[in-house]
């Protein structure tokens, strides 16, 4: 599985953790920064190219973070092709891939502690979308949308 992970200042030092371990447990995943901690830095710089990598199927799944998580997820959300969420328990962390094929785990990480933060990456990047019709029928009513907005 292709993976990346972004984060502003606001996420930076949960998102390093998250590396850290992922890389631990085998995983293999693109870093989209930020590389050091800025306080000005702004969560789209790195949010945005990692939400581009997913849409377009260069990756299989993102992890963005900032400190709320609200801001990474307006902002992955935009992206054509990316399905993301704010996510902050464990449910949501798998069924949101299971129903609604999220390929973006959006986390806050002046919210969740760090241990309930990777429990929710792992979660998320051990669940696989159901492809049930059901499912499939509602992401097609979303996915109209954007659509509409690339004029096809
Ligand atoms: O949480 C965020 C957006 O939803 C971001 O991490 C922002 O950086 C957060 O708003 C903090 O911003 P500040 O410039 O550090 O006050």
């Amino acid at each position: 599985m292709r993976i990346g992970i972004a984060a502003d200042h606001g996420g930076f030092a949960m998102k390093e953790q998250i590396v850290a371990e992922l890389r631990e447990a085998g995983y293999e995943l693109i870093d989209f920064g930020a590389v050091k901690f800025d306080a000005s830095d702004d969560y789209p710089d790195f949010v945005i190219p990692l939400a581009k990598a997913v849409g377009e199927g260069r990756l299989d799944r993102g992890i963005a973070l900032c400190a709320s998580g609200v801001g990474a997820s307006i902002a992955a959300n935009k992206v054509p092709g990316v399905r993301g969420a704010l996510v902050h328990d464990h449910y949501s962390a798998h069924q949101g891939v299971e129903h609604d094929d999220m390929n973006i785990i959006c986390l806050g990480s002046a919210v969740v502690g760090r241990a309930l933060a990777i429990e929710l990456v792992q979660s998320f990047l051990a669940a696989s979308f159901s492809g049930d019709e059901r499912h499939r029928r509602r992401l097609d009513k979303v996915a109209v949308l954007e659509d509409k907005a690339a004029g096809t």
